[in-house]
């Protein structure tokens, strides 16, 4: 259909109408946003700009996330409104705040999570269950995730570590994020589900037309296609990496349920933490296959890009601070000269890596490696701490108190070293904090600190392009994976 000066009726309602509509739209949303309260507390001030759909978003990703953030709080305060990706939103560096947040399970708040996340994690992952539900599968967790189980596995993460490195022998270059990554995974897999082809024989042919050499490989790609589809438009068409996403996910969920029938036949058992998650919980219930496979599925997901991005950005600052990097070669050399050749890293050594733990807590306080929007959504009206968090609103922690000068003096430099004093409460959370605070930080501790043992005693290494730049992707990483140039130590 067309229309011209011929009609003359329609093309002035047009011409006027369609103005009109967006000028009332937008009027009630002003009106509605800043009508919002809570028990006649307005919401703090900000900015969510003219347009509701888009809000803020594409100024707080245009720029490094902390350079929105410090603007913002300059001109609103530690607690500040805005409008991202669709969701009206409040972030927070307010200590009381967050600390307020992270103690909540229960209470009308629910983890901010995408929903395309939400699908690819399963809905039965831990990081949508709330209440005894969430406090049951965190017990069942505990065991497998606590240091004195954990210690039965630092031969194997020794052995990951040690493997990993040996393929860098024959290159000059590595791209540490990129190295990091498939070690990181690797530790996953044999950690949460033993993944053994003898045991297994059906998953060769499961997997059958999944590329890759052999079966950690092929799970390997599965897991990153579905990765792919985590920040994806979730449009179910053939060809979108959302659909691409759920496929892989359709097969991984095939294999571990196959693997999860026959550990309940008794057929295989293995000393890992699917063979826990089988146990009864204290109410003396089962987790389902599908709660169990979720959870499977998240603590990949959380482990890969935090465990990852921690020791990439690590391995940067040690490149560009040579005293911290001098007095770490002392740390592992004294270490790797009180072992025997070939002597696997034991709970004891980790014990001595005192500057390495301040260096990844100094990282960690510099970089929130768990993405910059994490947050809680709002499931009825909440008042806490004289904030407002209506209903369905989203409310951010930013971790701004980590660059604090009150806590830490000099915030924006560099230096492990101030983790000889410990940081007052709760100024430094990483591992978030409360009920859902991390399950997986000592297995984290583990894997960073082995791997920077072995990196530290066999290369001599430096910083290939020091003019990279980063990525805000989901989670921060160096655009080109951190290369560096390698020598080996004698
Ligand atoms: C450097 C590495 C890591 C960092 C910095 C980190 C940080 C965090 C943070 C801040 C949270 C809380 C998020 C929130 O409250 O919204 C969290 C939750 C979680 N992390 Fe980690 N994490 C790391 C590694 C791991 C590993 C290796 C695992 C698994 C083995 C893991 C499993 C989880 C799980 C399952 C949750 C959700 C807990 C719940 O909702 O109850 N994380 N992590």
């Amino acid at each position: 259909m067309s229309f011209s000066v011929q009609e003359p009726g329609l093309f002035l309602a047009i011409l006027l109408g369609v103005p009109l509509l967006l000028f009332l739209y937008v009027f009630y949303y002003v009106a509605f946003f800043y009508a919002h309260s809570v028990d006649g507390v307005k919401v703090p001030r900000g900015n969510f700009w003219i347009f509701p759909l888009i809000g803020e978003t594409i100024q707080a990703f245009s720029v490094p996330p902390l350079v929105y953030f410090s603007k913002q709080m300059q001109k609103y305060g530690d607690t500040f409104t805005t409008h991202l990706l669709g969701t009206p939103t409040i972030l927070t560096k307010d200590i009381e705040l967050s600390k307020w947040v992270y103690s909540q399970t229960n209470k009308g708040l629910s983890n901010a999570i995408p929903k395309t996340t939400r699908e690819l994690l399963g809905r039965d992952s831990i990081f949508f269950m709330t209440d005894d539900v969430h406090k049951r599968v965190r017990n069942l967790m505990k065991g497998p995730l606590s240091i004195n189980e954990l210690v039965g596995f630092i031969p194997t993460v020794d052995k990951a570590a040690s493997d990993s490195i040996a393929t860098w022998k024959s290159q000059k270059q590595v791209r540490v994020y990129q190295e990091i990554k498939k070690y990181v995974l690797y530790i996953a897999w044999s950690y949460l589900i033993t993944i053994n082809t003898q045991a297994y024989p059906y998953m060769d042919q499961m997997l059958a037309n999944v590329p890759g050499a052999h079966v950690m490989e092929k799970l390997a790609h599965l897991y990153y296609t579905t990765q792919s589809g985590m920040m994806a438009l979730p449009l179910l068409i053939p060809g979108t990496n959302y659909y691409k996403a759920m496929k892989a996910r359709s097969l991984l969920q095939g294999v571990i349920k196959k693997v999860i029938a026959d550990r309940q036949n008794g057929l295989v058992k293995c000393n890992d933490f699917l063979q826990s998650m089988l146990l009864p919980m204290e109410d003396g219930s089962l987790l389902t296959d599908d709660q169990i496979m979720d959870n499977i599925f998240s603590l990949l997901g959380a482990s890969d890009a935090t465990t990852s991005g921690c020791v990439v950005w690590m391995v940067k600052n040690i490149c560009e601070h040579p005293k911290v990097y001098e007095d770490l070669k002392a740390e592992h050399d004294a270490i790797k000269m009180s072992k025997a050749e070939g002597e696997a890293l034991t709970n004891a050594d980790l014990k001595k890596m005192t500057l390495t733990l301040w260096t990844m807590n100094e990282t960690l306080r510099l970089v929130k490696v768990v993405g910059f929007f994490t947050g809680r959504y709002a499931d009825e009206d909440v008042l806490c701490k004289g904030v407002a968090i209506p209903k369905n609103w989203k409310i951010g922690l930013t971790h701004g108190y980590h660059r604090d000068p009150a806590y830490f003096p000099e915030p924006d430099t560099f230096n492990p070293y101030r983790f000889e004093k410990t940081p007052p409460p709760f100024t430094f959370t990483p591992w978030g904090g409360g009920c859902r605070t991390c399950p997986g930080k000592e297995l984290a501790k583990i894997e960073i600190l082995t791997f920077m043992y072995h990196l530290i005693t066999n290369y001599s290494f430096e910083r290939a392009e020091p003019d990279e730049g980063t990525t805000w992707h989901q989670f921060p990483y160096p655009s080109n994976f951190l290369p560096i140039n390698i020598t080996p130590r004698i």
